[in-house]
């Protein structure tokens, strides 16, 4: 029986969506952005070579076929993608309102979002003194610290020993729609800030505001603070079946790799493996030696976004793709004769890109197993279509199959 892995790789656009021009980054649109397309511009031009150097070198993506994704997609040739292509490629266009993880992991998965998501406006305080007095009585303490737009990072730079001190939670959100909390590890503590999320999280969701977010970080105002790999990511649950119900459905295991527990909030999903990227990367092969045949194996890699999109890291950025794609080619070559792998993304996030938010692309959708040759411009929906009818599994919802 066939089984199915489908990787996402969070933020990796191609450029060209034909809407980007109704999505910001501050006051600019996202018109031209272009994730994978810049960052080998500026890899062939020098400018990213901090822990790397020269042209990016991408040689298992770029043999299914990612450098002509690239083209398709945006008109953009990347240097350092050519070469002989082996695998089945083409490039997705979202149609769902939001250019959020939610939103193109489920439309991904088959659904596209059919509502508006609440976000916050980008003022000081962002949030309504309602759900402001809500997230105090939720933590137990007089107030929250932040209530703004920030990025992660700096906030808790700017406000961890502030936090320390007072013991009130550290509320953020940005460009999507999230409430996110950071609070310490110890001083406040875990299971603390996931009860607090979990309150506050109906009361979210019925305002639809996608997630709210627990961002726990460690460290002392001495040392400075880093946030921790206990991120956990409190979501609406979708609004039909997806994909893992549909394979579920049929009787099938379904085994979720990082963020997708998170993100289908658990739904049709038999096991879950998380950590850091490298982490995922051996649950992937693990499950590329073990899973069961017929199964599907749903893996977000979010380092990309996280570490290096969000922080306009060029140089991380480009580190990062080289590493994923040492660890895939070489677990490309371990996939069984009837295996399917589609490597795909989210969203965008260009680090050569004015602002700290996702950008709003079109996507690479690259499939090996499935002989060579282009699918040319697909929908995002297609790529759930595809695969459960290469599984043999019924698919509801407007995909249709490329295979
Ligand atoms: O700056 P940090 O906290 O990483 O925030 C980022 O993470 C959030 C959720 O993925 C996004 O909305 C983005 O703003
Ligand atoms: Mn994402
Ligand atoms: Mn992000």
């Amino acid at each position: 029986m066939p089984r199915a892995f489908l990787v996402v790789m969070d933020s990796v656009g191609i450029g060209g969506a034909p809407d980007a021009g109704r999505f910001f980054n501050g006051d600019l649109p996202d018109t031209g952005a272009n994730t994978l397309g810049h960052i080998a511009q500026a890899c062939a031009e020098g400018r990213a070579e901090e822990g790397r150097s020269g042209p990016l070198r991408l040689p298992a993506l770029a043999g299914l076929g990612l450098g002509a994704a690239v083209k398709l997609a945006s008109g953009l040739e990347p240097q350092g993608l050519a070469g002989p292509v082996t695998g089945r490629w083409g490039a997705a266009t979202e149609i769902s309102p939001g250019k959020d993880t939610p939103s193109g992991h489920w439309e991904l998965a088959g659904v596209p979002v059919p509502w508006d998501w609440t976000y916050f406006p980008d003022t000081v305080p962002a949030f309504s003194d309602d759900l402001a007095q809500a997230a105090a009585a939720a933590a137990g303490t007089e107030g929250i610290l932040g209530n703004c737009h920030a990025s992660g990072t700096e906030i808790i730079a700017r406000l961890g020993a502030e936090h320390m001190r007072s013991g009130w939670p550290i509320c953020y959100t940005s460009a999507d729609s999230v409430f996110q909390i950071a609070a310490h590890e110890e001083s406040f503590g875990l299971q603390r800030l996931y009860r607090m999320c979990e309150e506050l999280a109906p009361r979210l969701h019925a305002m639809k505001v996608g997630r709210a977010i627990a961002r726990p970080f460690v460290g002392s105002p001495e040392t400075g603070f880093t946030r921790t790999t206990n991120r956990h990511d409190y979501a609406i649950a979708p609004p039909a079946p997806v994909l893992t119900n549909w394979v579920q459905a049929a009787g099938r295991r379904v085994h979720a790799v990082g963020k997708i527990g998170d993100i289908f909030s658990m739904q049709g999903i038999d096991t879950l493996s998380k950590g850091s990227d490298a982490a995922l990367m051996d649950h992937l092969a693990r499950l590329v030696d073990e899973a069961e045949e017929g199964s599907l194996t749903f893996a977000n890699f979010v380092e990309f976004d996280s570490l290096y999109g969000h922080r306009r890291d060029i140089s991380g950025y480009a580190r990062a793709l080289e590493w994923f794609d040492a660890r895939i080619g070489a677990l490309l070559a371990r996939l069984r004769p009837g295996d399917l792998m589609v490597l795909t993304a989210d969203h965008g996030n260009d680090p050569s890109w004015p602002g700290g938010d996702h950008t709003r692309e079109r996507v690479p959708v690259l499939c090996a197993g499935v002989g060579a040759g282009t699918l040319g411009q697909v929908a995002f929906a297609d790529v759930a279509a595809s695969i459960a009818a290469y599984l043999g599994v019924a698919s509801q919802g407007p995909g249709r199959s490329f295979l």
